[in-house]
């Protein structure tokens, strides 16, 4: 069972209207490989102005919602909200939502849960800090974190998993594709052993860390890896290089 390549840039807190639609133009003008799916995560209050602009073969999502469709909840957003304006897909369980925001395991898989019962397909991300790596626990950490996932969701049709190492998440340490490839592969026997077989086959396990287009090509060649999960990269016209990888 083959999957997609799957890229997507995480704009995160960054951009203006201007911005936006200079990286639109960018993506436009490609050309992008048509074998690759592409996603935008895009501040919530441009979702609207960049849904409207992006081709339509582009996913634009946003960078969070709440685990709820509606109510007393001041400064969210639900994932019907984000169907309302026409957003199919949601970043979900990012390490700055983790570390900053202290969310925590329960609440991101209760907000995956709802997002996916809402219709929306989520980038669901995990990944240990140098801390933990350094413990050797690695492993111990990205299973807990996907464990409560799996144990609020049942169906994983629509989610990507994106993992990501803390510590080369904006540092210009790129895991090596080795380290990143053992972690893949951990990740999708974990998935045969705890989901089944199929789910492991097909759910597109991406990594994300300090991905350029200097380092692109050899990441995308280990066999567990199927696509990336971009932060500053996305906002610089590299990112075309970035979902070219494999060309
Ligand atoms: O969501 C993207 C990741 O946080 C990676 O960010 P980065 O490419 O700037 O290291």
């Amino acid at each position: 069972m083959s999957r997609k390549f799957f890229v997507g840039g995480n704009w995160k807190m960054n951009g203006s209207k201007k911005v936006a639609d200079e990286l639109l133009g960018n993506l436009v003008k490609g050309p992008l490989d048509p074998n690759v799916e592409v996603l935008i995560g895009v501040p919530a209050i441009y979702l609207d102005f960049v849904k409207e602009k992006a081709p339509c073969s582009i996913y634009v999502a946003a960078q969070n919602c709440y685990k709820t469709e509606k109510g007393a909840f001041t400064g969210e957003i639900s994932p019907s909200m984000l169907k309302d304006i026409g957003i199919d897909w949601v970043i979900l369980g990012h390490s700055e939502r983790r570390q900053i925001f202290q969310e925590s395991d329960t609440l991101i898989a209760e907000k995956v849960n709802h997002a996916l019962e809402s219709g929306l397909s989520v980038v669901a991300c995990i990944g240990e800090t140098l801390e933990e790596r350094e413990a050797g626990q690695t492993e111990a950490v990205v299973a807990k974190q996907i464990k409560a996932i799996k144990d609020k969701i049942c169906n994983w049709q629509n989610v990507v998993i994106a993992y990501e190492p803390v510590w080369a998440i904006g540092t210009g340490k790129t895991a090596s594709p080795q380290q990143a490839q053992d972690v893949h592969k951990i990740l999708r026997k974990w998935l045969a052993d705890e989901v089944n077989e199929t789910v492991a086959k097909t759910t597109r396990i991406i990594y994300g860390g300090s991905v350029t287009s200097s380092n692109c090509r050899e990441l995308a060649k280990e066999c567990d890896i199927d696509g990336f999960l971009v932060g500053g990269a996305s906002l610089k016209p590299e990112f075309v290089e970035i979902v070219n990888a494999n060309q």
